[in-house]
């Protein structure tokens, strides 16, 4: 999309909003929420751009429906001392007006400290948005959500739609850039993933999650990075979070769990292999998948500590007899479903917390292997492989940051992890790492990338 259309199209919205708000004033009070349909035939992408200030979040899970939103209605950021308990009593303390949901993200490890590349974020981040966009897959019409500053006349609304919307915004490609460090050679992820072979050997733990990131600087604009992103990977969740300026981008292709009227549905996905290039071949890899005893194990691990972990939550509580094989773009994987009805007043935020970082992510047993990847990973995970997600009133559905990167003053950092059993091939798993950072590197148009 052209500069001047991207421009017109935010210059026609904040019309919009400023008409609805007057019509509306005249009314009533003047803080009340603004709600009104808008004509909208582009992605809600196209809102979303890599330079701003205000926090921002797009999304677009499978469904194909898109959510965005800017600025910051309610806010709610872990502090270090705050655990998945802190973050429930709070959310309880807050009412948000109907249909708006909280956005956010937990880390991969709530224990461990945001540091290095995720120092500017806090350590878990949460907030609901000040103006909301949501459009249905096959609609051409938006609905707005615009709550405005209380006490703000029609000149202040103005200003208010303008700075939210980046209409002339102020373009921060100046910004200081991260000091990311540098990534890990071939060498030293294969000695990474050596060691917790040898781990594993002892005894102490059956799977360890390693992963690596790559770094570079991103080409695209982030509108077309989204709509890339969605058209290549229409089975994964599309989503970007942006706060002080940095943003983490993922297509993830797994749910970590959603909560809906008491039903709770979980996706394990492990175990991974390349597509093919041809029918043949890519049917011929699927059924290897399916047949191989290695990549079983490092599935079983997540099936079993899911069941483990939720049945105590569960009236009932069943997962699929046998794993089946999900296609996307890049790789196939291993996915077995869980679903179960929840015990009375058990909500998104517990689920997760038993389950979250699952062996997919971590490794088994899971709290040792969790320790183990916090300790010896050699950088912080922050939330790379945490779980972004919406959440209000006890439901919601949160997906594991995978396929992701984060993205500060042009310079992104992409991450991809790999789970390594008895049996896992060093050399074999380099290669699967590439492969799970292709999303990343394509719809970013990474350049400049330092490293192997
Ligand atoms: C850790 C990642 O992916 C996870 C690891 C997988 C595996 O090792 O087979 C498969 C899917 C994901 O659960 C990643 O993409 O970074």
């Amino acid at each position: 999309m052209s500069v001047t259309a991207r421009e017109a199209l935010r210059q026609s919205l904040m019309a919009r909003i400023v008409e609805a708000f007057s019509e509306r004033s005249a009314r009533g009070p003047s803080d009340a929420p603004v709600r009104l349909r808008v004509p909208f035939d582009r992605s809600l992408a196209s809102l979303a751009h890599w330079h701003r200030w205000e926090p921002a979040v797009y999304s677009r899970p499978p469904s194909g429906d898109e959510r965005f939103g800017v600025g910051v209605y309610r806010r709610l950021v872990a502090s270090s001392d705050d655990d998945w308990d802190d973050l429930k009593a709070r959310f309880a303390e807050e009412k948000l007006p109907p249909g708006l949901p909280w956005f956010g993200a937990v880390p991969f490890d709530f224990r461990a400290l945001p540091l290095g590349m995720w120092a500017a974020w806090p350590k878990s981040i949460w907030f609901a948005p000040r103006l909301y966009l949501t459009k249905a897959a096959s609609s051409d019409v938006a609905e707005v959500l615009y709550l405005p500053p209380r006490g703000a006349d029609e000149m202040d609304v103005r200003a208010d739609v303008m700075d939210l919307l980046d209409i002339h915004g102020e373009d921060l490609s100046s910004e200081e850039r991260p000091a990311f460090e540098a990534p890990e050679d071939f060498r030293r992820f294969t000695d990474k993933i050596e060691r917790a072979l040898r781990e594993i050997r002892q005894g102490r733990l059956s799977k360890v999650v390693v992963a690596r990131y790559v770094t570079g600087r991103v080409t695209r604009p982030l509108d077309e990075a989204l709509e890339l992103l969605a058209s290549r990977y229409p089975d994964s969740h599309v989503f970007a979070l942006s706060w002080q300026g940095r943003w983490l981008v993922a297509a993830s292709p797994e749910r970590l769990c959603s909560v809906h009227a008491r039903t709770v549905e979980i996706d394990c996905l492990a175990g991974t292999a390349r597509r093919g290039r041809s029918d043949e071949e890519d049917q011929q890899l699927a059924a290897e998948l399916l047949a191989s005893a290695k990549h079983r194990r490092e599935h079983q691990a997540v099936v079993d500590h899911v069941l483990q972990a939720v049945a105590p939550l569960c009236e009932r509580v069943e997962a699929q007899p046998e794993p089946s094989v999900i296609k996307l773009a890049n790789v196939q994987h291993l996915r077995t479903q869980v679903t179960g009805r929840l015990n009375p007043g058990v909500g998104l935020l517990d689920v997760a917390k038993t389950l979250h970082p699952t062996p997919a992510v971590a490794g088994a047993p899971q709290r040792e292997a969790t320790s183990y990847v916090t300790a010896h990973e050699g950088w912080p995970r922050g939330y790379y492989s945490g779980a972004f997600g919406t959440y209000a009133e006890g439901e919601g559905q949160l997906d594991v940051c995978l396929r992701s990167a984060f993205v500060a003053a042009g310079d992104a950092a992409l991450f991809a992890g790999c789970g390594i059993v008895e049996g896992s091939d060093p050399v074999a798993e380099w290669e699967e790492s590439e492969l799970k950072l292709r999303p990343m590197r394509e719809a970013l148009g990474v350049q400049e990338e330092v490293g192997p």
